[in-house]
Order: structure tokens, then C-alpha cells, then sequence
């Protein structure tokens, strides 16, 4: 159970309690709130949370939370008092009484009330894991801006990756430190292997891309550009959390997408040194690089027991894609929290063929909307085994994992992230039967 706030405010001093709960919504949001009848009634018109009601003051509510606290379910108390109006109340010693023999803070006044928020708010330990090569922009100056904006609202303590040190290391030290939030900040790469320690903990992941791409948080709706570190750290400060999709890839943690054949030769081609010099460019001029050299390959594919083969020029399994991800965009934008993994196969008879059906996956990721082309296969399924022959590569969230054969498993809701709520695509086709094709 989530820690509690209890909170009770006499008559004079209920608008007081309503304009402290408003200000304080993002810290607030973060505690289960008890409060007495009418105070609860009052607040719950203005702060958009659920609060536990208690009988009224009159009836015995403060004594209720008095006992509350002696069963330490307490972790602070905000009455505030007007004293003119009430000079004498026993429920008010009940709760002095119960707060000094338990140790919990109690608030008797807004100067008090301001106090127990700012070490609440200080009480919630983030851990920031930074890349600090990633992208092209200048590390020390995002670190800056990171904590000028992030350390009002929280302890914020910092890890950088290394060759040696990854984030997966990172992070698992992270969560044995009792984290309440985990912070990575990188390209999808850091990202991802983040995410590798989270999965299935309800351990909050926020997102702030400094990468190339920033796939994954394009996919979740959170900004990546103009001010992509202020707004990134905006979202974290607002706190929506949302459950979305994790998967398994040959056991290694997968929170975008799995490329076989073009995307993972495009990514190969989209070096380091071309990222630097093109940023997202680089992935486009390898895209167009790669359609001339791209071969077709013998796919056999198995969804729900189900085994089909065909000859394909790509093949793309995605938990979620931004509409940049072409290649998985063959029902049109993955939906990061249906449950299910998105599969798109491109199975062109000619080059021609080829041709067109690549730009048609690039029209549907423009429109968000599904493909209509029979050499382009869409499906839906929690779960398929992908074989090839020749052997081909394997790109897992922007990163070369080696060749074929790739087994794939979604998580559903398996990663608790930090991000704008999501938006509905009402353009989505979904199925989970693989089409006969011409072997
Ligand atoms: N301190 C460091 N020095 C050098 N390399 C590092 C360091 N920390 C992490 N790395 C490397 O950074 C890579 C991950 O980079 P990440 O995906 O975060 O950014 P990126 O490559 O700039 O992003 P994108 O993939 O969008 O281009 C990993 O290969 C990792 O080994």
C-alpha cells in the first residue's frame, strides 16, 4: 500500500486545505490521502485523486485518524487548525498525542504544511543513469539543465555509464538502493537496457533522449524536440505513470522493436560516425544505401503453434515504433500497451515489387495508418519464432544481437513508465493469422 497522508482542516480553514492540495498535486498524487468527511468532500472537487473519507470531525473522524496513527498507517498529518473558531478540541489533542508518542509529523498550520511537503518531496530518491556519449549534444550542459530542473522536486543522485559499467549494472544497484524512481537518460540504448532491470517491478522508469532517435520515447508521446531535456524533465515533475509492454528477445530485454534482414543492415550501416556527422539523417541515407543491396531470404515464421514459410526482405517484430520505424508500421502505429507484439513482414515477388511496398510501409507511417498491399503481412501476437536461411542480422532496439533464429515474447505491462497519457490510433488493423504466401 502506497504510504498515507491524512489531511483535515477546520471550517476557516478549508480553503486554505484546497489551494495547499492544489499546489502540492504532483506531490500528493504520489501518497494514498485519508481525510475527515467534509474536508475529503471539498478536496475531492478540486484535486483529480481519490480520497479516503473518514467520519466528519463532529462525528469522530479526527479520533479515527488518531488511531490510524497509532497503527502506524500514518506517514504525516495535516490539520489545520482555526483555532479562533475552535479553542478547545479533544479530537485535536487525540491526534497531538498519537503523532508525538508514533514520531509522525504533524502540520498545524500552513507554515508547518509547507515544511512536511518539501521533505516529502525531498524524501523521494531518484537515480539519474547518464550516458554521457550519447547523441550529439553537449553532456554537461544537459546534466546541468537536468538538475536545475529536477532537484527542487526530488533527491536526485547520478550515475554515468561506462565501456566497463553499463546501465543494466547501473540500475540493478539502483534498486537494491530502494529507488523510487529511475531516470534514464541517453539514446535508446541506455534506454533499453534500463528498462532490462524494470521489467515486472513497479518501479517507475522516466525518459529523458538525448540519442539520435529517441524511438522509445517518440513511441511513448514524450517530447524529443526543440527543448527535449526541459519538457522530458516536465513530464517527470507532472508524474503520469503508465503501464506499457516489455518483450523478450533470445531472453535479452526488448522495449522497441526486433529487425531481421533490411532494418538490421540499415542500422549496421547508420555507424557512429555517420550518426555524428547526419544525426537522423544517417538512418535514411542507410535505408535508401541498403535498398539496392537488400536480398530476398527463405523466412519460416511460427505464431500460436502455427509454422509458415515464405521468401522475405525483411521481417520486423515491434513492442511499440515511432512512425520513424518504417519496417513496423505494416498495421499501422504499435500500440505500446495492447498486450500484443506487432509483426510486419515484407515479402516482395520482384524488386519492383519491393519498391513500392517500402514506400507504402512509409506512407502508413505518415498517415498512421494500416498498409493494404498483399507482399506486406501485418499480425498481432504475444509471441513467434522467426528462422531464416542464410542466417540473417539481428538488430534488437537499435543495437546488432548477431543472427537468426529469434524467439520473441511480449510482457504485457511488464514497464511502469513516466509519460503523457496515451493516445488512441483509430486507424489500426489487428489480426493474428499468417496469410499462405507464394513460397
Ligand atoms: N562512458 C562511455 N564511454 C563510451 N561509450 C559509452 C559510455 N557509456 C555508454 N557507452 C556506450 O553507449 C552505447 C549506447 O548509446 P545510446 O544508445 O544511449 O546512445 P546513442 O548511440 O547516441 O543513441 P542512438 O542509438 O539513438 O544513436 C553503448 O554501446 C555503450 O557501450
Amino acid at each position: 500500500m502506497a504510504a498515507t497522508i491524512a489531511l483535515i482542516a477546520h471550517d476557516g480553514k478549508k480553503d486554505a486545505m484546497v489551494n495547499f492540495a492544489k499546489k502540492h498535486r504532483p506531490l500528493l498524487n504520489r501518497y494514498r490521502l485519508i481525510a475527515t468527511q467534509t474536508t475529503a468532500e471539498r478536496l475531492q472537487l478540486e484535486i483529480d485523486q481519490p480520497i479516503e473519507q473518514m467520519l466528519s470531525g463532529t462525528m469522530g473522524g479526527d479520533f479515527q485518524i488518531a488511531a490510524k496513527v497509532i497503527e502506524g498507517e500514518i506517514s504525516a498529518v495535516i490539520f489545520l487548525v482555526d483555532l479562533l473558531a475552535t479553542p478547545s478540541e479533544p479530537g485535536l489533542q487525540a491526534l497531538q498525542r498519537a503523532c508525538i508518542l508514533h514520531d509522525v509529523p504533524l502540520a498545524l498550520n500552513l507554515s508547518t504544511a509547507e515544511a512536511i511537503a518539501d521533505s516529502l518531496r525531498l524524501a523521494r530518491i531518484a537515480h539519474l543513469i547518464f550516458n554521457p556519449v550519447s547523441g550529439q549534444g553537449n553532456a554537461e550542459e544537459d546534466l546541468k539543465i537536468i538538475k536545475q530542473q529536477l532537484e527542487p522536486a526530488m533527491t536526485l543522485r547520478v550515475h554515468f555509464t561506462t565501456l566497463e559499467i553499463g546501465p543494466e549494472q547501473l540500475t540493478q544497484k539502483a534498486m537494491e538502493a530502494r529507488a523510487d524512481l529511475i531516470i534514464a537518460s541517453g539514446g535508446d540504448g541506455t534506454v533499453s537496457a534500463v528498462a532490462d532491470a524494470l521489467i515486472g517491478t513497479d518501479v517507475p522508469l522516466g525518459i529523458i533522449p538525448r540519442g539520435t532517435a529517441n524511438a522509445f520515447a517518440v513511441a511513448l508521446g514524450i517530447p524529443s524536440r526543440l527543448t527535449p531535456i526541459r519538457s522530458a524533465c516536465q513530464v517527470i515533475l507532472n508524474g503520469n505513470t503508465r503501464k506499457v509492454d516489455a518483450a523478450r528477445c533470445n531472453g535479452l530485454p526488448m522495449i522497441l522493436l526486433a529487425g531481421i534482414g533490411f532494418e538490421a543492415e540499415m542500422v549496421e550501416k547508420a555507424d557512429r560516425e555517420a550518426k555524428n556527422r547526419w544525426g537522423a539523417l544517417a538512418y535514411i541515407m542507410a535505408g535508401f544505401q541498403q535498398f539496392n543491396e537488400q536480398e530476398l531470404f527463405e523466412t519460416e515464421i511460427e505464431v500460436e503453434g502455427v509454422v509458415k514459410k515464405f521468401h522475405a526482405a525483411a521481417v520486423t517484430i515491434a513492442n511499440a515504433a515511432p512512425p520513424s520505424s518504417v519496417m513496423a508500421q505494416g498495421a499501422g502505429e504499435a500500440i505500446a500497451h495492447d498486450g500484443l507484439l506487432d509483426v510486419t513482414i515484407v515479402a516482395p515477388k520482384t524488386d519492383l515489387q519491393a519498391i513500392s511496398a517500402l514506400a507504402n510501409l512509409v506512407g502508413a507511417a505518415l498517415l498512421k495508418t494500416p498498409t493494404n498491399r498483399e507482399e506486406i503481412i501485418s499480425l498481432q501476437t504475444k509471441r513467434v519464432k522467426v528462422m531464416t536461411n542464410p542466417p540473417q542480422k539481428v538488430v534488437l532496439d537499435g543495437e546488432n544481437i548477431g543472427t537468426t533464429p529469434v524467439e520473441i515474447e511480449c510482457v504485457p505491462g511488464g514497464l511502469t513508465t513516466i509519460a503523457p497519457p496515451a493516445k488512441n490510433n483509430p486507424n489500426r488493423e489487428t489480426g493474428n493469422e499468417l496469410p499462405e504466401l507464394g513460397k
